[in-house]
């Protein structure tokens, strides 16, 4: 099994409380893994620790990628009615291959591909604010899918959407899988879209850890 990250012997404490102990485990790559654990046993703040490990060089934590190439989409964030960017121009602030005002060729290329992808093209100029959870989830997503990232961690990102846009978009980032080479590790607490799209469980519970493959059809 080839790995995108090895976690090794991590302690993490925050004030007065140690969350993990020696903790240990892999996550494959290419292949969709989901964190689970109860309520506040410390999967953000390990999430948080991992990014950061890329400035402070922690030796327990080996990342086959950059940090650029990693991308991090949180739970739904508060985005007021009034927000001005279109959605075009809101998923079109991830590139940032060229240090330009301006968008190169490619760059537009690669934007209106990912659009697509992420079923964005009939609503790509209306307002973020006026869209609806599901597709402003869609468009965190094509956000941070114009990075081309190696690795995508969803922090709950289905957690507020109702039972057929939470598989919309499971179902999206399944092909997306198939296609790309790209690793996803998403938080979740939903056992339904554990069983249909989970080719690992990683099961975080008081200090330790254990990844579980499961079966998958496809
Ligand atoms: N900076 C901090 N200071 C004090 N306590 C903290 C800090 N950061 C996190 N904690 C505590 O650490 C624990 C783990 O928090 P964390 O948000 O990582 O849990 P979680 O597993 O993601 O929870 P949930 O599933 O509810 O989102 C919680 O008890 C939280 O209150």
């Amino acid at each position: 099994m080839n790995s995108m990250m090895e976690v090794k012997n991590l302690d993490i404490q925050v004030p007065g409380k140690q969350l993990f102990k020696n903790l240990s485990f892999t996550v494959p790559s290419n292949k969709l893994t989901c964190m689970t654990g109860e309520n506040g046993v410390g999967k953000t703040t390990l999430v948080k620790h991992i990014l950061q490990s890329f400035k402070t060089k922690d030796d327990h934590i080996v990342i086959n990628t950059t940090r650029a190439k990693t991308q991090y989409v949180p739970q739904l964030r508060n985005i007021d009615d009034e927000f001005p960017l279109s959605i075009h121009d809101f998923v079109g602030l991830g590139l940032r291959q060229s240090n330009l005002l301006w968008h190169t060729k490619s760059e537009k290329r690669l934007l209106q591909d990912i659009i697509q992808k992420t079923n964005l093209a009939t609503i790509e100029k209306r307002p973020l604010g006026a869209a609806s959870g599901g597709e402003k989830q869609r468009a965190f997503l094509a956000q941070a899918l114009c990075a081309e990232p190696n690795l995508l961690i969803l922090d709950e990102s289905t957690a507020s959407l109702d039972t057929s846009t939470k598989n919309d978009l499971l179902s999206l980032i399944r092909s997306l899988l198939l296609e790309q080479d790209i690793t996803v590790l998403f938080i979740t607490h939903d056992p339904e879209l554990i069983e249909k799209y989970a080719d690992y469980e990683l099961h975080l519970s008081h200090l330790q850890a254990k990844l579980t493959r499961k079966e998958r059809k496809d």
